[in-house]
């Protein structure tokens, strides 16, 4: 049973063995965060049965300083399962789609190999491109690069990426760098310059890395417009994703030369997450408890862990405010931070690096992380509401139980929602084992303070409005559970208002129960011809 109404919110109360009852005084006591002890963070174990690095100085294939660096300065000693299977065939200069689950080493499988090149033929011009999705990642993969480069001052690594100053860009790519790490748009924005389009006329090699992203639908326009940039020369492509599917084998000949190999390290028939992770599965009677539900497992899983370093994904950015708001006004969770699309790009780097560094935190993120993400020792994500697709499934639950280390997945989805579980055929989610207590009302304090409903509502709308289909909803039934959703769950007044333009470009216009923004044209018409459809008009209120 849920809290009383009006009660002050629940702090740290879930027992993860017992079901709760109301009375705040059965909670069980849990020590602040502030006074548990850390322990170090979880160690790397790469399995000992594969090669060391120090097999591929014997066989003279990689540049030993590059190898010293690896061994003494990285404590790299043995190659991870992609690496064996990829190293030896890429160091050869030849092309491949590879493929490996997330968490285990495609960076270094796909950087050692451009990094030998470039000490190789150094040209002085832009010898690798790397394309990834999110302007983190390609900081990330920029970091990891000059990480492996520590040893050759000589060898410049810069990024282009959207959200950051473009001349400063500009000049670090003109002043020469070896190796380039760029998102999309951005990389195209360059490219339109002569100067920076000259810059590649002798580039050695391309990665795509999350490559299955790279060439959908979104991005597959963008990524051949600078394949149309790129100079006719012999030269290596890589292809690496933890996810292939059938349009990146479709595609994959446009980037990689005739005779690539594919090289996966996920046996046929194998799910692609780890048997490391342990799934499981929180089910909410609607979406209006998709927030308190999430609260109740977090607390359910922090009472028992040693430590806690989690990941909570949302569907939009509106989403994830949403729910660090709520998670912040409990009161006795670790530090909360935000991480999506509509922050600026200064707030986005400096949130990712406190929370690289952190050992007890939340960050409650979007997609905008989901991929590629190296964040050590996270120790649970959490999935709240309709995941986009399995692909996104897989990754945001890959941010845990990376290199080896262990690590929890708490999906939490509403009864209508879990149809989506048919898509994770192959992957074992448990229903949660414990008991949560929750309801709508343990977090409506928190709500009464809550910015931007509009927002939030106009963006449930949104997101939910793409999935209409797999949850066989009509527009009808879409707009109602909307509704539910703005009145229930967020606590308005009345259904937000949204603008008669915002309807249109959602494809909603005359569904019944949305409410037309006053003075908008269109708002009076609708009231003329009886639509109802006046903000507060009683039908769509809660009075
Ligand atoms: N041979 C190795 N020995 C020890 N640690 C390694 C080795 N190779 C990579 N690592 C570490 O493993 C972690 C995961 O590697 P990486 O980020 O490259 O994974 P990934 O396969 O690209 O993951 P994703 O699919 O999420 O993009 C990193 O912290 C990396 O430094």
């Amino acid at each position: 049973m849920a809290r009383p109404r009006g009660a002050p919110f629940r702090k740290g109360r879930i027992d993860s063995q017992k079901p709760l009852t109301n009375n705040p005084s059965n909670a069980p006591q849990r020590a602040p965060i502030s006074s548990l002890p850390l322990p170090p963070p979880p160690s790397i174990e790469v399995p000992k049965d594969t090669p060391r690095f120090e097999e591929l100085r014997a066989k003279n294939l990689v540049n030993p300083t590059i190898l010293d660096t690896l061994t003494h300065d990285l404590h790299f000693n043995h190659m991870m399962p992609v690496q064996a299977a990829t190293l030896e065939y890429l160091l050869q200069g030849k092309d491949c789609l590879a493929q490996a689950k997330t968490g285990t080493g495609k960076t270094l499988a796909f950087l050692l190999p451009a990094v030998n090149t470039i000490l190789k033929n150094r040209t002085r011009c832009l010898s690798t491109l790397i394309i990834c999705p999110t302007r983190e990642l390609a900081l990330q993969i920029a970091t990891e690069a000059k990480k492996l480069l520590q040893r050759c001052p000589q060898c410049k690594v810069a990024c282009a990426i959207g959200g950051t100053n473009k001349n400063a860009e500009a000049k670090a790519i003109l002043n020469g760098c070896d190796i380039l790490v760029a998102t999309p748009g951005r990389l195209l924005d360059h490219l339109s310059e002569e100067e920076i389009h000259r810059k590649l006329g002798s580039l050695q090699i391309l990665v795509l890395d999350e490559a299955d992203r790279m060439l959908d639908m979104g991005f597959l326009p963008d990524i051949k417009k600078v394949l149309r940039y790129l100079p006719n020369l012999p030269r290596q492509s890589m292809l690496f994703s933890a996810t292939i599917d059938d349009q990146v084998k479709n595609v994959a000949h446009l980037f990689l030369n005739t005779g690539y190999e594919h090289i996966s390290t996920i046996p046929e028939g194998e799910a692609n997450t780890h048997e490391r992770v342990q799934q499981f599965l929180v089910t909410t009677p609607s979406m209006i408890q998709h927030a308190p539900a999430m609260v109740a497992v977090i607390e359910s899983e922090l009472a028992t862990a040693k430590l806690f370093k989690a990941i909570v994904f949302a569907p939009t950015a509106a989403h994830v405010d949403f729910y660090a708001h709520i998670l912040t006004a409990v009161g006795t969770l670790p530090k909360v931070s935000v991480l999506h699309s509509r922050m600026s790009q200064t707030k986005r780097t400096r949130t990712t690096e406190e929370f690289r560094q952190a050992t007890n935190a939340i960050c409650v993120a979007t997609d905008v992380i989901a991929r590629g993400m190296d964040f050590p020792g996270v120790t649970h994500v959490f999935q709240v509401g309709l995941p986009s697709d399995k692909e996104s499934y897989i990754h945001r639950l890959g941010r845990t139980a990376r290199a080896d280390a262990q690590g929890r997945g708490i999906l939490v989805l509403s009864q209508v929602e879990k149809g989506f579980l048919y898509q994770l055929k192959n992957i074992k989610i448990q229903d949660y084992p414990s008991t949560l207590q929750y309801g709508i009302e343990d977090i409506e304090p928190a709500l009464a303070d809550l910015d931007g409903k509009p927002r939030i509502y106009q963006a449930w709308l949104g997101y939910y409005k793409t999935h209409m289909k797999s949850l066989r909803w009509s527009a009808t039934e879409l707009v109602r559970e909307a509704n539910q959703f703005a009145l229930q769950g967020l606590d308005c007044p009345d259904v937000p208002a949204l603008e008669k333009s915002t309807i249109g470009k959602m494809g909603l216009k005359g569904v019944p129960g949305l409410v037309i923004a006053p003075n908008a044209p269109g708002s009076n018409d609708a009231r003329r011809r009886g639509g109802g459809e006046g903000r507060g008009q009683g039908r769509f209120s809660k009075k």
